[in-house]
Formats: structure tokens, C-alpha cells, sequence
């Protein structure tokens, strides 16, 4: 699979290694079914169970048995199906791993490929002419596949099945360094299999050689750029294999004019500059995969070597083409200095990994040292947060929300964020209900990362979000309950017992059961919003402005709500534009500014401080001696101030305790 061989290089290839075409296609075709079950089957699965890896390393000895029949009748499919079966190893040995033993196995399984397809194809050059594609050799290879997606279709996992390639590809990209490592691989993957081919077929043209003579000095050539691979360590490897990649493609296209020697000096000059480039292609994939590696925490790795290969793949078959095609317009030479300048421009990316590599590999140090927490207090019996979050960058587009965001909710706890207009809440919101993906940072619910994890699924774990008014306004209050349930995948009889409780939180919509959702007023809407989240039971609750355009004595209602709820023990994180309701609620309140938490302060803290508070909302600092909000924030930002001083509908500049519920209990 990671060959990626050219579909547009098939005709070629069939009539250089004498092999029908027919039989070309169908080993690509077998080979990139196999590898692409199998490759998702253990990124999926394998890390969680023993018994999948078991028959995973079953089914790859199998496999392996297979080659080595499939090797002496025919080589071509026998190089397809080593590197489609090798992906999944690599994933095996890299899952689960400390970063120093999984960066080693991803090194010596990218050797290893290279010098089982160097060994292949000098097997196939010394022992085989093209005997043609092997039917039997098919269906065994698209039976494994099979089994390796019957393996994953039968456990439960977090992504579902068939699971979504994005969901793949977001786990794996999340450090900006990863990103630029799994963005080369199709640059990377365009030269290298293509090469190969397109190597043996110039071989076999230009030097005259028969396909076994092709097929060996491409062998050697693998061979040797897998030493070369081994010498190539570390990071010089990456300003090393920049040089040495372009210069060693540039070595094999001058062998093609070098009319003059005898074909066998021309032979060694192109089989060397190729050995070069290959090992210098590969060093340069490897040291990228590993400073990736680095800075990625260790359940994203199988995702990210599965997303590289995939990529890969994609730039094996567009390279291979597009030599193809500057091979018969312009001559073989040509083709290969226009790749060794692709390389040279791809290359670059080496310096971007190194620059965004100290701040990931820093953020993923806190990640860790933030889990090692959470296994402590779980040793010693204490509970972990409801929910908790570091480190989160969001954007929408080039545009940056939110900046290492950070809020840490207790167990049982009520927490408030509050901040002007346009500072990133209801973005922080959602990246913490899985609705938006944030560009770094770790979101944990009780512990558990579920950063990587969709919306449904968090919702599984305990998280729930009232955003609005979302209610169904043709069905009546106990139908949009009950349907809420039902949407959650609950039975019957767990559906009737949350709606009944329900209905003993809020006794003011049982009153109100039989009347269809449009006629309820806002408040009363509202009421309904939250009482769909008691069917759900939630952990922990998140709640976006809840007091958003209600009348100050709806809104005492609904707080009183919130407070039931975090009585039965849901807890809860409210984000407020008015600080008197947040006050009024919160037992801590983070202050954002500009897409980033400024300040933290209890209740009680705040509480009588009303010079602190505006402080807080205008600038997001507190002032040094608690006087006067600074005046240089004043001046400096009009906008935020005008904003935040314009009295909501809520009356946000009433004290808290004004702020009357419809019980008529005052709120405190
Ligand atoms: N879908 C979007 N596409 C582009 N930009 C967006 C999008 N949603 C929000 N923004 C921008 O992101 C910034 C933060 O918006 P967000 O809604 O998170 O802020 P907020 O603090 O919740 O504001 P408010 O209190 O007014 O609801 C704003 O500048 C907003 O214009």
C-alpha cells in the first residue's frame, strides 16, 4: 500500500516486469483493500485489546507466509502486499509504547520495509520471470482483509465502523508539528515509490537491461538506501537528507546523459544517486515521523502512522503519474530533476517541524504531568474533576479564538466564566462538548481524555450542553422529553422513569405536560431545555447564557433549577455575560479576555468588591490596590468597555440578591 503503485504506471510496469496488466491492477486493487482494513482495523482496536492484537499478529504471520509464495511467482504483488501488511505492524509496534521504544520500532520497521522490498524484488530478479498474478494469491490476500475488518466490526470502540477517515486524520494532526510531518508524507510519498517504479522501467529503456536486471538494480539500490536510512539519525538527519535527497535524484538523472561510459558505469552511477535519494527520502520521513512522535501523546500515535500512510499512498499515486507523464513527454532525465526539485521545495517542511517542535513537545509534557495527577488521585481514592481542560488553542480559519485556554470544574462543583462580548465563551463551549475541534490542548470529563472523542460520544460519558431554546415546538412538553430520550438511545421504561423525574424537578412544566412546545413562553422553554438534560442524567452540564434575553424573574427561576440539578449532583459550568448571575450561582468564576482565562476568583472573594468585579469584566485584570479599574485599559480598549457597560436584559447591574425567582424565593 505504501508503494502506492501508479495506476497510470501500470501498463508500463506489466510490459517491463512481463506481467499482464489485468494481473497489475488486481494486486493493487487487493493490496490497498488489505492494507486499508487492516490498517484501520488495528488503529481502531488494537491499542485496547489483546485479543485483536493476537489475531492481528496471526493474521500478519499468515501474511507473511504468503509473501514468500507470492514473492517467487510474482513479484509485483509480492511487493504490494509486504508494505500493505508492514503498515499494520507498524502500528502495532508503535501503540502502547514509551516515545523512546516506539520512535526506535517506527525507525527500524521503515527499514525493514525497505530492505523487504529490496530483498523481494532481488528474490523475484534471480528466481522468477513474470508468471503472472496468482487468483488464489488474491483471495487469500482479500480474505485477510476481510477478517480484519470482521475482527474490528465485532468489539465496541469509540469511532463506530466503518470509522470516519476524519476522525483518523484530526486525531493525528492536532500538534501543529504532527500536522506538517503527516502533510509531507504525500510530498515524501510522491518521490519514493514513484521512483522505484518509474526506476525500474528507465532501467529497462535507457541501460537496456531485461526486467530481472531492472528489478535487481532497483533490489540493490533499496538496499543500500536502507543503510543509508540507519546512518541518517536524529535531527541532522533532517538537514542532512534535504541535501542529500535532491542531490542523489539529480546523480541518477545525470547517469542518463552520460552517453559515453559503458552502460555498466552508467548502471552503478543511477543505481547509487537513486540509493541516495531513497535513503535520504526515508531518514528524512522517519526523523519527521519522530519528532512528531515526540510531541504526540501516545494514544494519537497509531492514528498518526496510519494517517502518514494513507497520505503516502495518495502521493505514491499522484508522483507516479506525474513522473509518468514528464518521463514520456519530456524524457526520463528531465523527470527526475523536476523530482529532485519537488524534494528540495517538500523539504522544507524539516525546518517547521523543528520550529513549532519545543512549544508541542512543552504542551505534551503538561498533558502528561496532568494525567499523571489524575492517576494519583485515583490511586488514593479521591475523585477527578467532572471536567477539566489545558492548553486550548481554537480558531476559525487563520482567525485564533482562544489561546491555551484553561478551567478545571470539581466533582459536584458550579463554576461561571464571564467575559465581554466576542472573547471566545460559546467557542470555548463548544470545543469542550466536542462541536469544535481545537487546534491544541487536552479536554478531560471525571479524568478520561475525550479530546479525540465526537460530540455523541462525550455525550455517552456524561456531558451534557443546553444551548438556547431547542425544543421540537409541535410536540408538547412530555413528547419532547420522551423523545429526548428516545434520541438518546434509552428503553422504553428508562424513558418513562426521566420523564417522571423530570417532572419532579420542575413541577411547573408537569403543570404544563399536554401544551404544545410553541405556546410555552421563553422562560418556560427554557425550563424544558433543562429538563431534557435530567433524562439524561449528566455528570457535568455545561450551559451557554442561560439568562440570554429572559425577563430578571425568569431568569431567578431558572437559576433555582440549575441549583437542583447540581444538588442531585451534576456538576455544572455556566458561561454569563452578567456577573451578578454568575455571583449568584457560581461557587468559583473565570474571567476571560481575548480567547484566554485571566483570572480565577472564588464567590467570596468578589463577593461586596464591586470595583474588583468591573475591573475584571472591562480588562480581564484586577486592579493592583482593588480601587479604580486601570485607566490605561480604559483608553486602550473602548470597544469591550461599551459593551460590557451596556445593562442587559437580565438587569446585570442589579445585586444579586434583586434577582427573584418565580417561586418568589430570593436568590442568593
Ligand atoms: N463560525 C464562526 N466563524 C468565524 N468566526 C466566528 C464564528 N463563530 C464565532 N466567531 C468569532 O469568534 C469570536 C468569539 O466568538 P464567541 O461566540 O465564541 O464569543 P463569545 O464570548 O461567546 O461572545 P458572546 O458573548 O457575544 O456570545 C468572535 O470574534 C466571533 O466573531
Amino acid at each position: 500500500m505504501l508503494t502506492g503503485v501508479p495506476l497510470l504506471g501500470a501498463a508500463g510496469l506489466a510490459r517491463s516486469l512481463d506481467v499482464d496488466l489485468t494481473s497489475v491492477l488486481t494486486a493493487v486493487i487487493a493490496s490497498a483493500v488489505v492494507g486499508a482494513a487492516a490498517t484501520v482495523a488495528v488503529v481502531q482496536r488494537v491499542p485496547h485489546r489483546h485479543s485483536v492484537r493476537a489475531a492481528l499478529l496471526a493474521g500478519a504471520g499468515l501474511g507473511a507466509a504468503l509473501l514468500l509464495v507470492v514473492n517467487v511467482a510474482a513479484p509485483l504483488p509480492g511487493l504490494l502486499a509486504l508494505t500493505a501488511l508492514g503498515l499494520p505492524w507498524a502500528v502495532l509496534v508503535v501503540s502502547g509504547r514509551a516515545i523512546a521504544a516506539a520512535t526506535a520500532a517506527l525507525r527500524y520497521w521503515h527499514v525493514g520495509l525497505l530492505n523487504g522490498l529490496g530483498l523481494a524484488a532481488l528474490l523475484a530478479s534471480g528466481t522468477a520471470g513474470g508468471s503472472g498474478y496468482h487468483w488464489a494469491a488474491a483471495g487469500v490476500l482479500a480474505a485477510l482483509g476481510v477478517l480484519a475488518g470482521a475482527t474490528a466490526a465485532e468489539l465496541p470502540g469509540d469511532a463506530g465502523w466503518p470509522p470516519a477517515l476524519r476522525t483518523l486524520f484530526d486525531n493525528a494532526t492536532r500538534p501543529p508539528t504532527a500536522r506538517t510531518a503527516v502533510l509531507a508524507q504525500a510530498g515524501l510519498g510522491m518521490i519514493v515509490p514513484g521512483a522505484l517504479i518509474f526506476a525500474a522501467d528507465v532501467l529497462r529503456t535507457g541501460f537496456g537491461l531485461g526486467p530481472r536486471g531492472a528489478v535487481g538494480v532497483v533490489g540493490d539500490a533499496l538496499l543500500a538506501g536502507a543503510a543509508l536510512a540507519v546512518l541518517l539519525r536524529g535531527e541532522r538527519a533532517l538537514r542532512l537528507a534535504v541535501a542529500a535527497a535532491p542531490a542523489g535524484l539529480l546523480v541518477a538523472a545525470g547517469a542518463l546523459f552520460v552517453e559515453a561510459t559503458p552502460a555498466t558505469v552508467g548502471v552503478v552511477l543511477f543505481a547509487s544517486g537513486l540509493a541516495v535519494a531513497v535513503g535520504a527520502l526515508v531518514a528524512l520521513a522517519v526523523s519527521g515521523e519522530r519528532i512528531a512522535a515526540e510531541v504526540l501523546h501516545p494514544d494519537a500515535r497509531p492514528a498518526f502512522v496510519a494517517a502518514t500512510s494513507v497520505l503516502s499512498l495518495a502521493g505514491g499515486l499522484g508522483g507516479a503519474g506525474l513522473l509518468t507523464l514528464l518521463n514520456s513527454r519530456y524524457g526520463a532525465g528531465p523527470a527526475l530533476a523536476v523530482a529532485a526539485a519537488a524534494v528540495l521545495v517538500g523539504a522544507g517542511y524539516a525546518r517547521r517541524v523543528r520550529r513549532t517542535a519545543a512549544a508541542d513537545a512543552e504542551r505534551l509534557a503538561r498533558v502528561l504531568a496532568d494525567e499523571a495527577e489524575v492517576a494519583r488521585l485515583r490511586h488514593s481514592g479521591a475523585r477527578p474533576a467532572a471536567l477539566s481542560c489545558s492548553g486550548i488553542d481554537a480558531a476559525y480559519g487563520p482567525v485564533q479564538v482562544l489561546y491555551d485556554a484553561a478551567v478545571r470544574v470539581g466533582d459536584g462543583e458550579m463554576v461561571a466564566i464571564c467575559g465581554p462580548n466576542g472573547v471566545g465563551k460559546t467557542t470555548f463551549l463548544r470545543v469542550l462538548s466536542g462541536l469544535h475541534r481545537p487546534g491544541a490542548g487536552v479536554v478531560r470529563l471525571g479524568g478520561v481524555d475525550v479530546t479525540a472523542l465526537t460530540a455523541p460520544r462525550r455525550i455517552e460519558l456524561g456531558l451534557s450542553t443546553v444551548v438556547g431554546q431547542a425544543v421540537f415546538g409541535s410536540l408538547t412538553v412530555t413528547e419532547n422529553l420522551r423523545m429526548h430520550g428516545y434520541a438518546l438511545g434509552r428503553r422504553s421504561d428508562a424513558v418513562h422513569r426521566g420523564v417522571d423525574a423530570s417532572f419532579a424537578v420542575f413541577p411547573r412544566l408537569y403543570e404544563r405536560r399536554d401544551q404544545v412546545a410553541a405556546t410555552l413562553s421563553g422562560g418556560e422553554r427554557q425550563l424544558l431545555v433543562l429538563a431534557k438534560t435530567l433524562i439524561q442524567r449528566p455528570r457535568m452540564l455545561l450551559v451557554d447564557e442561560l439568562s440570554l434575553g429572559l425577563a430578571p424573574v425568569v431568569v431567578g427561576g431558572l437559576l433555582e433549577m440549575l441549583r437542583r440539578l447540581n444538588a442531585l449532583g451534576t456538576s455544572v459550568l455556566v458561561v454569563e455575560q452578567s456577573v451578578n448571575v454568575a455571583l449568584s450561582l457560581a461557587d468559583r468564576i473565570y474571567f476571560m479576555e481575548k480567547g484566554a482565562m485571566v483570572a480565577e476568583h472564588t464567590a467570596g472573594e468578589l463577593a461586596g468588591q464591586p470595583d474588583l468585579v468591573r475591573a475584571l469584566m472591562l480588562g480581564g485584570h484586577a486592579p493592583a490596590e482593588d480601587t479604580e479599574p486601570a485607566p490605561q485599559a480604559q483608553a486602550a480598549e473602548p470597544a469591550p468597555q461599551a459593551q460590557a457597560a451596556e445593562p442587559a436584559p437580565q438587569a446585570q447591574d442589579a445585586p444579586a440578591s434583586e434577582v427573584t425567582p418565580v417561586d418568589g424565593a430570593v436568590i442568593r
